[in-house]
């Protein structure tokens, strides 16, 4: 089950809106067929919607150069175009945003290098693949670091952990990160049981992490949002792993709406509360949290389940898809170069200096 597979021209995204009832696939031969599945969730997760923005890029550019557009100001102009038009999908994972960033910048070399508009287009495509690639290392290395940092702090004792919405596979090219961490602690025995929080109103931790973890053989247990304040009360958590979508230099840290909650629950039962994100999460040009664009979702998505209307249709809804963990909350960052402990402007600015 790939939660992305590029194929000369066209990128097959699993449909994530139909998991767990159904496994099937979205042929996106388009920018627009990119555009349109991040924008719905059909792939979703920072990273993943980072790796699958990349691919659409190569296929706006593989599109002009159809409509034979080949003068390079003009196939660099539509670039643009078509990396806005992308970038547009969802405002708050960074990822996005980075990934279309760093394409770009490829375009741009290959233009400075006096390259012609097809070799652009296949520069694009390497750096496409690559961008895929190297979120599988980054995936392990934040994995590992996290499942080190936690043993160093709890001991090498099995565990019982909460996570909320998916940073697993279906989030990223691998293994995940908060659930990368997860899968890590479980290969040395370390995982007694996950308590996966449900996630309301899209239910990506009920459709999705419940469905990586059974998978994995992981103990997992399904809870409502409204469960994970008792669980902790009830002292079942030693700890609290999530993910990220955007991070600013002083730690603070946007992630699926509940995980402010969640955290706000772990400080008050003293449970450490971890994120795990790559470097790609991390957006240093806003100084703290408050800055973080929210993205506010369709009020039938709070209204309906599916088929099934749950609330007035004209009830009235507000629906943003995050929120923001205030870097106080948080006992350390995993990323794929090592942990950021107590993350504050000293200690993240500090990370990124070595
Ligand atoms: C590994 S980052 C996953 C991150 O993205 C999710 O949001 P969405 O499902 O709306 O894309 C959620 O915030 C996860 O923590």
């Amino acid at each position: 089950m790939k939660t992305l597979e590029w194929r000369r021209n066209e990128l097959i995204i699993l449909d994530q809106t139909k998991l767990p009832a159904e496994e099937t696939y979205r042929r996106c031969t388009s920018w627009q067929d990119v555009k349109d599945a991040i924008s719905v969730l059909a792939v979703r997760g920072a990273p993943a919607i980072g790796v699958a923005a990349a691919y659409g890029l190569v296929l706006g550019a593989s599109e002009l150069l159809r409509r034979k557009i080949t003068d390079t100001a003009v196939f660099s102009a539509g670039l643009a175009t078509v990396a806005a038009a992308l970038d547009a999908a969802r405002p708050t994972a960074v990822n996005l945003h980075w990934a279309l960033t760093r394409m770009l910048k490829t375009a741009e070399k290959e233009l400075a290098a006096g390259k012609s508009s097809a070799a652009i287009t296949l520069a694009l495509e390497r750096e496409a693949v690559t961008l895929h690639a190297k979120d599988i290392e980054i995936n392990r290395s934040i994995s590992a670091y996290g499942a080190a940092a936690i043993i160093m702090q709890k001991g090498a004792k099995k565990l019982t952990v909460l996570t909320h919405c998916n940073a697993g596979a279906l989030a990223t090219a691998d293994i995940g990160t908060a659930l990368g961490v997860i899968r890590a602690l479980h290969k040395r025995g370390l995982i007694e049981r996950v308590y996966a929080d449900e996630t309301r109103p899209l239910l990506q931790g009920a459709r999705l992490t419940v469905t990586e973890l059974k998978a994995d053989g992981i103990p997992v247990t399904l809870i409502t949002d409204s469960t994970a304040g008792w669980v902790m009360k009830t002292g079942r958590v030693d700890a609290v792993i999530v993910g990220a979508d955007r991070i600013t230099a002083n730690g603070d840290t946007a992630n699926k709406i509940g995980t402010y909650s969640v955290s706000v629950l772990a400080k008050e039962h003293r449970i450490p509360f971890y994120v795990a994100a790559p470097l790609s999460t991390f957006d240093l040009s806003m100084t703290k949290g408050e800055e973080i664009p929210i993205e506010e979702r369709h009020h039938d998505e709070v209204r309906r389940l599916r088929d099934v209307q749950l609330a007035l249709a004209d009830a009235d809804v507000f629906n943003p898809a995050f929120d923001v963990t205030p870097h106080q909350n948080i006992e350390a960052i995993f990323t794929e170069k090592g942990t950021i402990e107590k993350p504050s402007e000293t200690t993240v600015s500090a990370f990124f200096r070595t």
